[in-house]
């Protein structure tokens, strides 16, 4: 027999008269502080989730409380102490999330049973939160938007799954729609090409190639079925016929290995020392995989691998910031948005 967790009593939370349409837009989750023991519960959450450390064995066990949880974040806390909000004192994933959530509502205002929130699948605000402040408002429909544009079971999936727990727990559960992946919708592709021309015009230098940097992931995953690197491909042969680059001029890369399998290739650090070796002195790299800019991006790429390239002979190196809160990049988030709530507003 399947059994749930125990279903809580509850009380309408407003006159049912007034039914919204809730949106809750998520993206992946960062610590709450920039320090060592927040980087550990944000670290512990992440990489107890069987979406992104598939086998959650005895060894992965001792690996990630006995290794990882012991190092990684004092690292990692020096990292994110470089690109931290001071002036928000948080990380800026939340505080772009925050306005991209903020924006949306504004662009749907004239729907005034339409309320936008937001949440991080790991750490705060919570995807629990978000969904009882939305249910608190009325709502009774709504609308996840897990903020990826390529599809994986690491970050889309997890969510579904989170949002799933939640509304397991429910006795008057909300209807339920969850945006699809978006890696090649004209809206996200047009988004993409308008933030890389308009940087490219204010930059001193011409780049002799841009590079496209995805998130890796262990290879072994698209080998048992998902779909994240075909998603990935996709995005940059639209990107290139959008922008009339080939291989050559547009390359394809993935970061932020972690651990020792194989992860997809080519790797973007390696990429950045072999340009570098081969005579390459100006490139611009592209992050299409992240709608916000964050760790990764702002200090993997715009950081580490601007030293790479330039150590290895590089001379100019410029990071092309996400679409963020961007007109073009509130264009793909209304866009996508407005679409999936047809027959709800
Ligand atoms: C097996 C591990 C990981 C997989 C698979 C993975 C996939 C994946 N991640 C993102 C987006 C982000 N990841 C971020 C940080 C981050 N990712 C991993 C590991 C895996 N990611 C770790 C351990 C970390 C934390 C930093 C570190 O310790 O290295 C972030 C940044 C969050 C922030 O706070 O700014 C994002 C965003 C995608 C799209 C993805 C899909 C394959
Ligand atoms: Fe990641
Ligand atoms: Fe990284």
């Amino acid at each position: 027999m399947t059994t749930i967790a125990p279903i809580a009593a509850q009380k309408p939370a407003v006159r049912s008269s007034l039914r919204r349409v809730g949106v809750l837009l998520v993206n992946l989750g960062t610590p709450d502080t920039a320090d060592a023991p927040g980087v550990r519960v944000y670290l512990k959450e992440f990489l107890s989730d069987a979406r992104v450390i598939e086998d959650q064995g005895l060894v992965w066990q001792f690996v990630l409380n006995g290794i990882i949880l012991r190092s990684r974040p004092r690292t990692k806390a020096l990292d994110y102490q470089k690109i931290w909000n001071n002036e928000r004192n948080e990380s800026p994933l939340k505080t772009i999330t925050r306005s991209q959530s903020d924006k949306l509502a504004a662009a749907l205002s004239d729907s005034d049973h339409v309320v936008v929130d937001w949440a991080m699948r790991y750490g705060n605000p919570s995807i629990k939160s978000g969904i009882d402040a939305l249910i608190a408002k009325g709502c009774d429909r709504i609308l996840a938007v897990p903020l990826y544009p390529q599809y994986s079971a690491s970050t889309s999936a997890t969510v579904c799954d989170e949002v799933f727990r939640v509304l397991a727990r429910l006795r008057n559960q909300p209807t339920l729609r969850v945006t699809p992946p978006y890696y090649e919708d004209e809206a996200y592709i047009e988004a993409l090409a308008i933030s890389i021309e308009t940087h490219l015009a204010t930059l001193p230098f011409a780049p002799e190639l841009i590079v496209a940097s995805f998130h890796g992931m262990p290879k072994s995953y698209v080998d048992k079925g998902d779909p994240y690197q075909s998603h990935c491909v996709a995005t940059t042969d639209a990107l290139r016929r959008r922008l009339g680059m080939d291989e050559t001029k547009l390359l394809l890369t993935f970061q932020s290995r972690f651990g020792n399998d194989e992860w997809l290739q080519p790797y973007t650090d390696k990429t950045m020392e072999r340009l570098a070796k081969e005579g390459v002195r100006r490139i611009a790299v592209v992050t299409p995989g992240f709608s916000a800019d964050c760790l990764e991006t702002l200090e993997e790429i715009a950081q580490e691998n601007a030293e790479i390239f330039k150590h290895n002979g590089g001379e100019q190196f410029s990071a092309i910031p996400c679409l963020n809160d961007s007109d073009p990049g509130m264009d793909v988030i209304r866009t996508l948005v407005l679409r999936e709530l047809q027959g709800w507003i």
